[in-house]
């Protein structure tokens, strides 16, 4: 399967192919039956496809010819015909639905599967890819993927056709049967060009339309960037330029399918229908007696037998691109690259939030250490606060700490035990982590505060009154019940992070981190806070990232941070006193009014 787990492919080895089709039809083995039925539809629909047009043979040649047809002969036969025709028409209808049935479940079956897989990712994966990207790997490809399946339905559908119909017509007639089959290789030559065509001309098509995705995606994310810089007009003409590529591509795309679909197959059955014609008249004027019901059967069956070929050959482009997505899915699923793992017996234990870092060295890209020998060390209850210039590696810890990151040089030790022992889970529940950036989903006030976990509206409140968010959550116009809008852009920086902080709080975690979460909030709420903080500083350990160095004054011990190294350490008085870098840090900050 490697091989053809390459990302962006757009052309596949027979070998390849297989391989993909394999992994599709692994994924069909649930939905068997209906398939099975499906195809067996097919079969009868294909049958009276063949048979009907014999019907109509035999009353002319046996009946109308002979000059022997009454009217209850006439109407028998008619009836006959009209109830086949019924019969095929709800057979059809069955085999339809069956099989886009089969297919629908099929393709939600590997949605699901995508989905779950993407869900454990690693936050490496989420930083390197696109988020549109994500999206249309559980969106758009499974969608392909599903009109795929329809290409299945045409080919088996235009195969099976063609054999039922190839054996009316021997049956019927072996000399003219085979300048039907004589045409064959002239309709595989017609797929081969086709498939080769549409293989770059759709390749091209799917390129300018993700380029078209991907700017649209870009804007949309950064349009506040775009329209402060004044980069519209700009935007609009790139826009404009991808769009009028992607137009292009389309336009290639009809001219081929106009050229080399129908209208090549149908000048394969025109042709087909006047060398009907002529063998018959050459017979007729050779004087053999003229079978009209024969040039009826043989007329209906050039039309039967190549009509599904034309839609097979159309349905090709829909192949393909059911193969790059296929194979995107593929790739996703082989190179997953998951979030990092628990032990096999980690265990659920509670914790009481001794954290200790031991020799701690990290690099993101194998390359940089962004941490260097980082020691740690926080006792359960206790205060720390990790200090430092920007890109000196403290949110790493906090990423190394919630396990968003593996590492292999150190160890992180909760309660003395590393943190590999202890199930995503638990450590999750009991850790809780309040960022800068407060996500805040479309819901009420409750909804966004409790995220599905199982917590009263009192539970609630009590958790937003300790946090100060109480009040603001208050003066809205529906109190808690108040919607908020989908990223929380109805909200101030502020109000989100109360939020966030009550959101962490209501979980009362055995060990809270606050990464600049105060960073946006004004003096007089972060006072609140800061008294609140006191408060849970006797119920949980607590490890605090700012910049602001008056909010961490009086942590058990303060760590300095610089390029990825623990420069200096102590209490807030002891660091002053050494005047190194915090006392620099805390000169600034006094003549700039921050601490
Ligand atoms: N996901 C990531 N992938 C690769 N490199 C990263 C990633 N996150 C951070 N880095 C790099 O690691 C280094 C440390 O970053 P980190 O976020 O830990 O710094 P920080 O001290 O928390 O900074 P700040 O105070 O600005 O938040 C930086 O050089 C940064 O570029």
């Amino acid at each position: 399967m490697n091989s053809i787990s390459q990302k962006k492919k757009n052309s596949f080895s027979i070998k390849e192919q297989a391989s993909i089709l394999k992994y599709l039809f692994h994924f069909a083995l649930n939905e068997r039956k209906h398939f099975l039925i499906s195809i067996i539809m097919m079969m009868i629909t294909s049958g009276l496809t063949a048979y009907m047009p014999l019907i109509i043979q035999g009353y002319i040649d046996q009946y109308l010819a002979k000059d022997n047809a009454t009217m209850a002969i006439t109407i028998r036969i008619a009836l006959t015909y009209l109830i086949l025709l019924l019969i095929k028409m709800v057979v059809t209808y069955f085999k339809d639905y069956t099989f886009k049935l089969a297919s629908e479940k099929t393709v939600a079956g590997m949605r699901n599967q995508i989905y779950s897989k993407v869900i454990h990712f690693s936050m490496d994966y989420f930083n390197k890819t696109p988020n549109g990207e994500v999206v249309s790997r559980v969106t758009n490809d499974t969608q392909t993927i599903k009109e795929f399946w329809n290409v299945f339905l045409t080919f088996f559908d235009g195969l099976i056709n063609a054999i039922m119909v190839g054996v009316a017509m021997f049956s019927l007639n072996i000399s003219m049967s085979w300048v039907f089959i004589a045409f064959i290789p002239l309709v595989f030559i017609l797929i081969i060009a086709y498939q080769k065509t549409s293989t770059i001309v759709y390749g091209r098509m799917r390129e300018a339309l993700s380029r078209v995705n991907a700017q649209l995606s870009e804007s949309t994310m950064g349009m506040w960037l775009i329209q402060q810089f004044n980069q519209s007009e700009r935007m609009k003409a790139d826009f404009d330029k991808i769009n009028s590529e992607y137009v292009e591509a389309r336009i290639n795309m009809f001219r081929l399918d106009a050229a080399l679909l129908m209208p090549a197959v149908n000048l394969i059955e025109q042709i087909v229908l006047v060398l009907v014609i002529w063998i018959f008249g050459k017979e007729l004027l050779g004087g053999s007696t003229l079978d009209v019901g024969m040039i009826y059967a043989f007329t209906n069956y050039s039309k039967s037998f190549f009509h599904p070929i034309g839609q097979m050959i159309g349905s090709l482009s829909i192949y393909q691109d059911g193969l790059v997505a296929a194979s995107r899915g593929i790739y996703l699923i082989d190179n997953a690259q998951y979030a990092p793992q628990a032990n096999t017996d980690a265990s659920d234990q509670a914790i009481s939030g001794t954290v200790s870092l031991k020799n701690m060295t990290f690099s993101y890209n194998g390359k940089q250490d962004v941490l260097k020998n980082v020691s740690i060390e926080v006792k359960a209850g206790q205060m720390i606060a990790l200090v430092g210039h920007t890109g000196s590696g403290k949110s790493t810890i906090i990423n190394l700490l919630m396990r968003f990151y593996d590492y292999s040089d150190g160890d992180i030790l909760i309660d003395g035990q590393s943190i590999r022992n202890l199930s995503q889970e638990s450590l999750r529940r009991q850790i809780g982590l309040v960022h800068q950036d407060a996500f805040m989903f479309y819901g009420n006030f409750y909804d966004n505060i409790r995220l599905h976990g199982d917590y009263t509206k009192s539970e609630i409140e009590k958790a937003a009154r300790f946090t100060g968010a109480d009040s603001f959550i208050r003066e809205q116009e529906n109190g808690y019940e108040t919607m908020v809008s989908e990223g929380g852009k109805s909200l101030s920086a502020g109000q989100r992070q109360l939020i966030n902080i009550t959101r962490t709080i209501l979980r009362k975690p055995r060990i809270l981190i606050l990464d600049e979460a105060t960073a946006n909030i004004d003096t007089e709420t972060e006072g609140y806070i800061q008294a609140s903080l006191e408060k849970i500083r006797q119920e949980c350990t607590l490890i605090v990232i700012a910049h602001r160095l008056s909010t961490i004054k009086k942590a058990d011990r303060i760590y300095v941070m610089n390029k990825g190294r623990v420069i200096e350490q102590g209490q807030h008085d002891d660091l002053i006193d050494q005047e190194g870098t915090y006392y620099n840090m805390y000169q600034l900050q006094s003549l700039q009014g921050l601490s």
